[in-house]
């Protein structure tokens, strides 16, 4: 399917938060996060909502591009972190910039999220509309346990995007494979929202935070990971040295090795920077995306496959030619 990538960008949160400094407050240390998770630091908002950080990288992909927000189709953002759940972060994006030819909505597939809504703006390109913004955008920091070290030490703050453009070029989506496991859903779970109601009474009460089952979540990574990489090339008839660069959601270090290792690829073709965000969630593989674009490590003319993973349980690869 035909589109280009015409401008990257990502916002994250002036404050970092380093592994040292949650050991102040968390019964933790650098010596446990760092060699089981990869990360180092993360960032997390002081006053900013999901929807701020996504109006800057909305603002910077039309900046960059030299464009007017009314030259925008669509906006599509993934999240698992709006602001409200009416409107939307992609419709208070749309209205702060006066996108005023675009609609909007907000896709909500977790780790998965940049990967599923990327997928649909192809499908949109490919069939109806000429330009749009697809944006992953997350504050996860609010769905925290801050004092459940298993959880509260893994995620970060950030946004990032994309600016798509409609092609006559042979560049866009080569293939993808995107599979969904509901019957594993309890594994990984965020953002309860209460349910009473005058004649009920309280039906559910509000559990805000991350409940994470980390085994079960990590065995389903490192096999299903492979499962969607390995159909998605099938479709595309790539072999996997075909690949120029392997970008996987930002969730743990381990976990890229070891999918590195089961794909016999080097290692330097999974880049990370986990180190520095923690997971972001749906913004992991955008912020990833926009600094590799930013080095000139990815230019056109390359081949590139992005994987999701995480709460769904979801899992998604896209094949795609820069
Ligand atoms: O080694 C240890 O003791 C622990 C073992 C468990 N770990 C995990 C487990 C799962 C995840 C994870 C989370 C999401 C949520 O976005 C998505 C995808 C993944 Cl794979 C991250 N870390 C941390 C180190």
């Amino acid at each position: 399917e035909r589109f280009t990538i015409v401008q990257s960008a990502r916002v994250v949160p002036e404050r970092v938060v380093t592994n040292d400094e949650l050991a102040t407050f968390m019964d933790t240390s650098d010596e446990w996060i760092q060699p089981r998770t990869g990360i180092r630091q993360r960032h997390i908002v002081s006053t900013e909502d999901t929807s701020d950080l996504a109006v800057g990288v909305a603002t910077k992909l039309l900046n960059q591009a030299g464009l007017t927000a009314d030259q925008l189709d669509f906006i599509l953002v993934g999240t698992m972190s709006p602001d409200t759940l009416s409107p939307s972060v992609a419709q208070i994006v749309q209205g702060k910039i006066g996108a005023t030819n675009a609609f909007a909505w907000d896709l909500s597939a977790a780790c998965s999220g940049f990967v599923y809504t990327l997928s649909m703006a192809s499908a949109l390109l490919t069939t109806r509309y000429q330009r749009g913004l697809v944006i992953g955008a997350e504050v996860l920091s609010k769905l925290v346990d801050w004092d459940d070290r298993s959880t509260a030490v893994l995620f970060g703050d950030g946004a990032a995007g994309v600016l798509l453009e409609r092609t006559e070029a042979e560049t866009g989506l080569l293939a993808e494979s995107l599979k969904t496991f509901g019957e594993r859903s309890e594994f990984l779970t965020a953002g309860q929202q209460r349910n009473a109601n005058y004649f009920a009474g309280e039906l559910k009460a509000a559990d805000p935070y991350f409940k994470m089952n980390g085994r079960e979540v990590y065995n389903f990574a490192t096999r299903e990971v492979p499962a969607v990489l390995n159909e998605a090339l099938a479709k595309a008839s790539l072999t996997p040295d075909e690949i120029d660069y392997y970008l996987l959601h930002q969730a743990n270090g381990r976990i890229v090795s070891s999918i590195a290792k089961r794909f016999g690829q080097p290692i330097e073709k999974f880049p990370t920077n986990m180190a520095f965000y923690g997971n972001t969630s749906a913004a992991s593989i955008g912020i990833l995306l926009d600094e590799l674009r930013e080095a000139g490590t990815i230019k056109p003319g390359q081949t590139i496959a992005i994987a999701g993973f995480g709460g769904g349980l979801t899992v998604g690869a896209l094949i795609i030619k820069v």
